[in-house]
């Protein structure tokens, strides 16, 4: 259910804080709490204000779980993301989460009766079935083994013809591990051979440089995939993906690998997609696939030239955007996330602010909004994108925007027309990404220079400030035994890690607007993400649903 006629939106008031506070709700994407070693770049960066936050402890500052269970994934071995994190802090509860779901219903067989699968199997009898997507077991946006069921479920269910065109991954799994990947998928692909399948792979790319892009960032990355999937034209022709992938990984690491084709004795690409084929983008996380999404099902389409535009039955393996009903087709219902706070807050008065740079911008508005683009009321709300920098990796511009986001939201707080103010500061996660130390210690400090500018603009109005993260990843950027030894590898490098990590998050409150006698509950001591709604609910004077998990704060008498 979506925003329908039915919910009551009215929120109580709360008994004892309140209303017509300013407050700043601040998102530090990737920063998690860790030990002090020199692989935390948190810590080894100059952070004069997250430091003094964390002297409020325990009764303003406190971790939360941001990862696994507490976050809708499957295990708890399963780190946060962004989508996963944010839709917890927007919506105040736990869903389960497009992996989860993904799983349930290829073990149930579930997903082969829908009408997703139904829609794409009837291209079976004549034309080739495309699965496009990341491949690895990093559980952000793909996994493998799905990947590896859904391959062989397609062929019991009639595929002939399959071709895979894959995006390496080195960003949720260690760089380099990409070789292993494809080796293992083409192992699945000759089983399928053997009985009698036609199972290629076709083309692949690095993800950061092919296809998966995000919010219309850099439309040329999706141009560069499409050319190699969709025309089977790419600058690199390899008879092999095994082959592919070492070579290419000569002059650049497995996120940023050019995309290639593979190609037959003839020279021919093995695996363009034309009219009659069938197309599965197999990712279950919405943001990196939403662009190729566009380019598939969009008649009218002015991003890039398409050169062809091919009669496909496509599906995703979710529905990635439930506002644009985007793409129409899935084989997995995503989870239905409604009743978000930022639509309750609106329908309660609360005027919102919110602002990032470009690759985080959908995190703060479409993440926390429960996947839903656009505004709930247009005259209530105003979303503000700063454009990001494009075709750099951004270790080579650490700062990124911060200082920007800072100065939004600053004259956001300081005009006085908002009474919620969203941030997300992209620049440990962005940064933490590339494994680049130095860089992601410098990224650091210019996202907590980005916070001060905040938490002095709301000193200046009388504000409260709720200052967070997402998930873990500057905190930790080196891969660790069991009993956290950094782990080199067999050539004695250290093994460097980009992703993110298991790690709980801060979550700090104050400012001059908080009530004297707030402070955190000790009786919700594994608090995660999903509390972060009714607390905020809280600070702006009203009660959350009953639905929603409980709130992190209480009010004592003093
Ligand atoms: O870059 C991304 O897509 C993910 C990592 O795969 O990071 P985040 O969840 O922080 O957006
Ligand atoms: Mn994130
Ligand atoms: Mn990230």
């Amino acid at each position: 259910m979506r925003s329908s006629g039915q919910v009551s939106w009215r929120l109580e008031d709360h008994p004892k804080l309140p209303k017509g506070k300013t407050v700043a709700v601040v998102v530090l994407d990737g920063w998690g709490e860790n030990k002090p070693d020199e692989f935390n770049c948190i810590h080894v960066a100059q952070t004069p204000t997250m430091d003094s936050l964390k002297q409020g402890a325990p009764e303003k500052w406190r971790l939360i779980r941001a990862h696994g269970t507490a976050v809708g994934l499957p295990t708890e071995d399963d780190m946060g993301n962004s989508e996963v994190g944010h839709n917890a802090l927007g919506a105040g509860r736990i869903y389960a989460q497009g992996a989860k779901l993904v799983d349930l219903a290829l073990a149930s067989g579930k997903i082969y009766e829908g009408e997703g699968f139904k829609y794409i199997s009837e291209s079976f009898e004549k034309g080739t079935l495309h699965l496009i997507g990341l491949l690895s077991d990093g559980g952000v946006h793909s996994r493998l083994d799905q990947l590896q069921l859904l391959l062989k479920g397609a062929s019991d269910h009639g595929a002939k013809r399959i071709r895979v065109h894959v995006l390496t991954d080195g960003r949720d799994v260690l760089d380099g591990s990409s070789i292993g990947f494809v080796e293992t998928l083409e192992n699945d692909l000759a089983k399928l051979r053997e009985k009698g399948v036609d199972a290629q792979i076709a083309s692949g790319g690095g993800r950061m440089y092919v296809t998966m892009d995000r919010y219309e960032n850099d439309w040329n990355v999706v141009k560069r995939g499409w050319d190699a999937q969709v025309l089977g034209e790419a600058p690199h022709k390899f008879t092999n993906a095994v082959e592919a992938v070492k070579k290419l990984r000569e002059n650049a690491n497995d996120q940023y690998l050019p995309p290639f084709v593979i190609v037959d004795e003839n020279k021919k690409a093995v695996g363009p997609i034309v009219d009659g084929d069938a197309v599965v983008t197999f990712n279950f996380r919405a943001d990196r696939m939403v662009m190729l999404a566009k380019a598939l099902e969009y008649e009218d389409f002015d991003k890039f030239d398409r050169v062809r535009f091919p009669k496909i039955r496509y599906a995703g393996m979710l529905q990635y955007d439930g506002e644009l009903k985007l793409p129409s087709c899935y084989l997995v219902s995503p989870p239905e996330i409604e009743r978000t706070s930022g639509e309750y807050l609106v329908h309660n008065g609360i005027r919102t602010f919110a602002c990032s740079e470009t690759v985080k911008f959908g995190h703060v508005t479409f993440f926390w909004n429960g996947n839903r683009s656009g505004y709930f009321k247009p005259e209530m709300e105003e979303y503000v994108e700063i454009p990001s920098d494009i075709g750099i990796t951004f270790n080579v511009q650490p700062k990124m925007k911060a200082l920007e986001i800072g100065e939004k939201a600053r004259d956001a707080i300081l005009s006085g027309k908002f009474d919620q103010v969203r941030v997300n500061i992209p620049n440990s996660d962005m940064v933490g990404h590339t494994g680049d130390i130095q860089a992601t210690v410098v990224a650091c400090k210019a996202a907590d220079e980005a916070v001060k500018m905040i938490l002095d603009a709301i000193e200046q109005v009388g504000g409260i400030y709720v200052v967070t993260a997402d998930h873990g990843n500057a905190e930790d950027m080196v891969k660790r035994s069991k009993s956290g030894q950094p782990l080199y590898d067999k050539n004695g490098n250290l093994q460097i890690l980009t992703s993110h990590t298991c790690q709980p998050v801060p979550i700090a409150i104050g400012g001059p607007g908080v009530a004297p006698g707030v402070r955190f509950r000790k009786d919700v001591p594994d608090g995660g993400l999903a509390n972060v709604a009714a607390t905020v609910m809280n600070l702006h004077g009203l009660v959350a649903p009953n639905d929603y998990e409980p709130t992190l704060i209480e009010v004592v008498d003093n």
